[in-house]
């Protein structure tokens, strides 16, 4: 069937072109793709409540003694392996598998949950599927000319790759957002504000020098930039390379007659990159350092900040307190004040969601901002599309949409989702594609449990394990749902602390919470799915090339408070699930974004044609 018209390529340019064609999100394709309506599963039924359980930082990983899975006591997790290998097995949660530009990234929550409930995966290599379905020639004509004027830079893509594309082209420079900024370089001063580190899961310090070099190319002739030091993407020291570097840069920089200068800093934990409202007063503490030039530590320069208030104060990268640079008479040498342009240079939404507010709003009661300057105000990325925030932006975010919440509502699918502050955006923004609200308010329901806040989690490693377990039973047993889905935090947010005790305890009361769940799915005969979005507690020690620990000079262990490149498992099972239901052997490489469509099966559903396949199949017994 072969369109006439010179404009229309064949099937096999087609193919040539090899471009991945989310064909169900090509709204053009009038009349095709444009439906919610699922088709019916030829063999498994509709009705069953699901558990859909995350345990968050949960790997697989050699079981050793820093192996915080392995030695905790998990006798819940632990049966469910037992299921290997019809229905327990694992699936890749790192690197290209997530989206993420190479095998050596690590996962993270965003890509992770992105993936989990997206079912399909960004920033590929492109593919070219084509429609399977029989087209007439008016559909096939308008999808051949869809594709030619499709821009590939509009395909999906995660937002660190997307950053990195416009920082390569230089487009970033002719957008609306830095034009916007732009304006303010005459006569103010550009500040950028952002997380110091190589980590990749907020920011990137590649990003930032591009960034800098960029805008001083650009006409910014002032630049601030107010740090947040690491030490959870990263090790925790490493905050003192990171400055020097940046220290380099700046002093390049001057000697072209750029006035550029470390403003403020402090550690990413107590300043500034709070997320989910769990604390407003760490965006204070920020705000006073970043805006008002006021902290408790002032230093004449941030390498000595750094040094000085890792020693004397004891604190680690994290949690440094905030301090400001002053010049000889003591003076902060950037606040922000009328007439300057302000970026926050995380491309990773959450974390960024609170500053933007206190940047953004007129209206804005969450502390006293003293001082409100007057600033244009830019996020490397929209942070929130539902909330427009921040109205300007330097990099358009990934557009994910069609994502398997949104379609389950549309089949009748009743969602319950809980988890505690920390994590509650993870089950609900990001497992939605990055935005924030319900899809039908009349058939969802998202509870968020407080979490303590003021407080590192090693302190209370169980964190509300068992409040979001008891929430989650509660829904199951309450018949009003048919998918029920959690995140439980402890494996991740007690392994980012690096003490290994601790660790072990969060992981048995993770295990204990998913044990109370799973007797919930029993009791209504119920179908259970329990996974992970990325390793972390598995892992608690950096390792060399063999795999043995890495000591530092001191002979010591070196902590890994990070995420890790580790597979996760996942386990099906609960009287719910048919007979005959069993992992694929066909998809050995399965990763996260194989677990919508499996799901969606699970509901009784064929998932849709774009989405990545399922990891399961039903075999007649
Ligand atoms: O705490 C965070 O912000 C990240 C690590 O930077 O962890 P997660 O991706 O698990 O949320
Ligand atoms: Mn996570
Ligand atoms: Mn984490």
């Amino acid at each position: 069937m072969q369109p006439k018209g010179s404009s229309v390529p064949s099937k096999e340019e087609i193919y040539s072109h090899e471009i991945w064609i989310r064909f169900a999100n090509l709204k053009r394709f009038d009349g095709m793709g444009s439906s919610w309506k699922l088709e019916d599963h030829p063999k498994l039924p509709k009705g069953k409540t699901i558990a859909v359980v995350v345990l968050d930082g949960w790997g697989e990983a050699n079981p050793d003694q820093y192996n915080c899975i392995h030695v905790a006591q998990t006798p819940t997790m632990d049966s469910l392996k037992k299921g290997a290998p019809e229905r327990w097995r694992l699936v890749r949660a790192h690197g290209t598998a997530v989206g993420l530009p190479t095998e050596d990234d690590m996962g993270n929550s965003e890509v992770g949950h992105n993936a989990l409930g997206a079912g399909r995966i960004y920033a590929q290599g492109y593919k070219c599927i084509l429609p399977t379905v029989q087209l007439d020639t008016r559909t096939l004509q308008a999808f051949l000319v869809g594709l030619i004027n499709f821009d590939k830079n509009s395909l999906l893509k995660t937002s660190a790759k997307l950053v990195d594309l416009a920082l390569a082209s230089g487009k970033i420079y002719e957008g609306e957002g830095f034009k916007y900024i732009k304006e303010c370089f005459d006569k103010g001063t550009l500040h950028l504000i952002g997380l110091l580190s190589d980590g990749g899961v907020h920011s990137r310090l590649d990003q930032l020098q591009l960034l800098l070099k960029g805008s001083s190319e650009n006409g910014a002739k002032r630049i601030r930039v107010h740090i947040l030091t690491d030490g959870r993407d990263v090790l925790d020291g490493s905050s003192v390379g990171f400055v020097e570097t940046l220290e380099k840069d700046l002093a390049n920089l001057r000697e072209n007659g750029i006035d550029a200068q470390i403003a403020s800093g402090g550690g990413r934990m107590y300043v500034t990159m709070d997320r989910y409202e769990n604390d407003w007063g760490v965006v204070k503490r920020g705000w006073d350092a970043q805006v008002l030039g006021e902290a408790p530590h002032k230093f004449r320069n941030a390498l000595e900040a750094v040094k000085t208030l890792r020693q004397e104060h004891k604190t680690n990268d994290q949690y440094l307190p905030p301090f400001v640079i002053v010049d000889e008479n003591g003076k902060a040498v950037g606040p922000i004040v009328d007439g300057d342009a302000v970026v926050t240079f995380n491309f990773r939404a959450d974390r960024m969601v609170m500053i933007a507010k206190s940047l953004e709003y007129e209206n804005f009661d969450k502390f006293d901002r003293v001082r409100v300057p007057k600033i244009r105000y830019a996020g490397m990325l929209q942070y929130d599309g539902e909330l427009k925030l921040p109205s300007h932006y330097l990099v358009s975010p990934p557009e994910i949409e069609r994502t398997s919440g949104e379609y389950l509502v549309h089949n009748g699918i009743r969602t319950f989702a809980c988890s505690e502050t920390v994590k509650f955006g993870h089950v609900t923004f990001f497992w939605n594609g990055n935005r924030s609200g319900y899809f039908n308010p009349s058939m969802e329901e998202y509870v968020e449990i407080p979490s303590d806040s003021g407080i590192t989690f090693n302190v209370q490693p169980k964190m509300k394990a068992l409040e979001i377990a008891e929430k989650a039973r509660d829904a199951i047993l309450s018949r009003k749902f048919d998918q029920i889905r959690v995140n439980l935090p402890n494996g991740d947010m007690v392994g980012h602390t690096g003490d290994i005790e601790a660790t072990v305890v969060a992981c048995k009361a993770a295990d204990e919470a998913v044990k109370i769940i799973l007797d919930a799915i029993e009791q209504v005969g119920g179908i259970y799915v329990v996974t992970a979005d990325h390793g972390n507690a598995e892992d608690m020690v950096k390792r060399n090339k063999s795999g043995k620990p890495e000591l530092d000079k001191s002979g010591n262990i070196q902590i890994l408070t990070s995420h890790t490149l580790q597979p996760v498992p996942i386990a099906i099972g609960g009287p719910g699930l048919a007979a005959g239901v069993r992992y694929r052997k066909d998809v050995p490489d399965g990763g996260l974004a194989n677990v919508a469509a499996t799901v969606m099966n699970l509901h009784g559903f064929v998932a849709p044609s774009d989405y990545e396949t399922t990891l399961i199949e039903v075999v007649d017994n």
